[in-house]
């Protein structure tokens, strides 16, 4: 029973209705929440999450606040704004049950206040944790995105850089990194903007390059670091552990120190050399077959790599390959972008029937 006196025939029923229909929202946002948790991201950590925090609101929803129900007389029924129709992929989808949660739960803690004050308190605790939980989920599909990513585009200034990406997106890729040496900051942040936009709408992970602040900024997956940027550690205070953080290695000792440093994946090149990065000595496809043989994290080889050299650097053990002329350069960027996944999805494919005949049979 409630703990405050209030004007019971007037003011008592109306909480419980707001109680017990607020109850019901989170429960079935946390659920809807839970099924992607268990099947999409096959997280049982964070679907037992969802589960817990279900339960608890269960234990909350007591009989007396049941009894209020009144679903005829409620005139909420028939309200839908057209957003509710629509969903556009996942992520908004989960964000918008997330966002349902946490305002359920919001309202619970404040009318909760008129009916029990340990109730109040109990569900402000759990919407601090419906937060964590989304920047857990988030920071989970982002690493799971990376691990399924086996192309990566870097960006080269262009022209018609919007519509080569996009066309790029549409052939199916899930990473991009958008590099400009030379433009001012605002032009960056602009494009930044956008591009972490067109990425997100089609799924894609967008990292920048250099830029930690830049990152921030735009609120993209993470930031590509070199030799000569600062270090990972560094940008791990500012980007904490649900952004991604990658590391350029042109040698073993480069790796090894990206390794240890915390990197979540590493640029292995330049494999061949490349007008792209002028004046950079290659660190040929030996470099390649050291890191398919010692490298516990994703790893892109990168440099020089096109549709007629693929085959080598695939034969020399990578799976993952990050370009820029391939596809920024390209008359029909979709089909290319469709060919190199074809190439990666089939030399993945082989080394998962047979991984120790690799390298012979690609
Ligand atoms: C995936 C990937 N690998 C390597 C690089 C090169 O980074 P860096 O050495 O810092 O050189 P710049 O790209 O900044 O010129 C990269 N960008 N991406
Ligand atoms: C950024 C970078 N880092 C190592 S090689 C390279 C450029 C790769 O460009 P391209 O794919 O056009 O050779
Ligand atoms: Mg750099």
């Amino acid at each position: 029973m409630g703990d405050k006196n209030n004007n019971i025939n007037f003011i008592q029923p109306a909480v419980y209705r707001i109680l017990d229909a607020n109850l019901d929202r989170a429960r079935e946002g946390l659920r809807i929440i839970e099924e992607w948790c268990r099947f999409g991201l096959n997280s049982g950590q964070l679907a037992n999450e969802c589960k817990q925090m279900r339960q608890e609101l269960a234990g909350l929803h007591s009989s007396e606040i049941r009894a209020a129900r009144d679903t005829p007389g409620d005139p909420g029924t028939e309200l839908t704004h057209p957003k509710e129709e629509q969903r556009s992929g996942i992520e908004q989808l989960l964000q918008a049950n997330l966002c349902r949660v946490e305002e359920a739960l919001r309202v619970i803690e404040e009318y909760g206040k008129l009916y029990s004050t340990q109730m109040s308190a109990d569900v402000k605790q759990m919407r601090y944790r419906v937060y964590t939980l989304e920047s857990n989920l988030l920071a989970y599909r982002r690493h799971q995105l990376l691990k399924r990513s086996h192309l990566y585009l870097v960006t080269s200034p262009s022209e018609n850089l919007f519509n080569v990406i996009e066309a790029a997106l549409q052939g199916g890729l899930t990473l991009l990194q958008y590099r400009d040496k030379t433009s001012d900051d605002s032009i960056r942040l602009s494009y930044a903007h956008k591009l972490r936009q067109l990425c997100h709408h089609y799924g894609a992970l967008f990292i920048i390059n250099d830029r930690v602040d830049l990152a921030v900024a735009v609120d993209a997956d993470g930031v590509h670091l070199g030799q000569q940027d600062i270090p990972v550690a560094f940008a791990r205070q500012i980007l904490g552990t649900q952004r991604i953080i990658g590391k350029s290695t042109t040698n073993p000792d480069e790796m090894q120190r990206a390794i240890q440093e915390g990197a979540d994946y590493i640029g292995v090149g330049p494999v061949y050399e490349t007008p792209t990065k002028a004046g950079k000595a290659a660190a040929g496809v030996e470099y390649v077959q050291y890191a398919a043989k010692n490298s516990p994290i994703p790893w892109f080889a990168i440099g020089g790599i096109d549709m007629n050299n693929l085959n080598d650097v695939l034969k020399s053990g990578a799976e993952r390959v990050a370009v820029v002329r391939a596809i920024m350069e390209a008359e029909q960027p979709t089909l290319i972008t469709q060919y190199f996944h074809s190439q990666l999805t089939r030399v993945q494919t082989l080394r998962s029937i047979e991984p120790q005949v690799v390298q012979s049979h690609v």
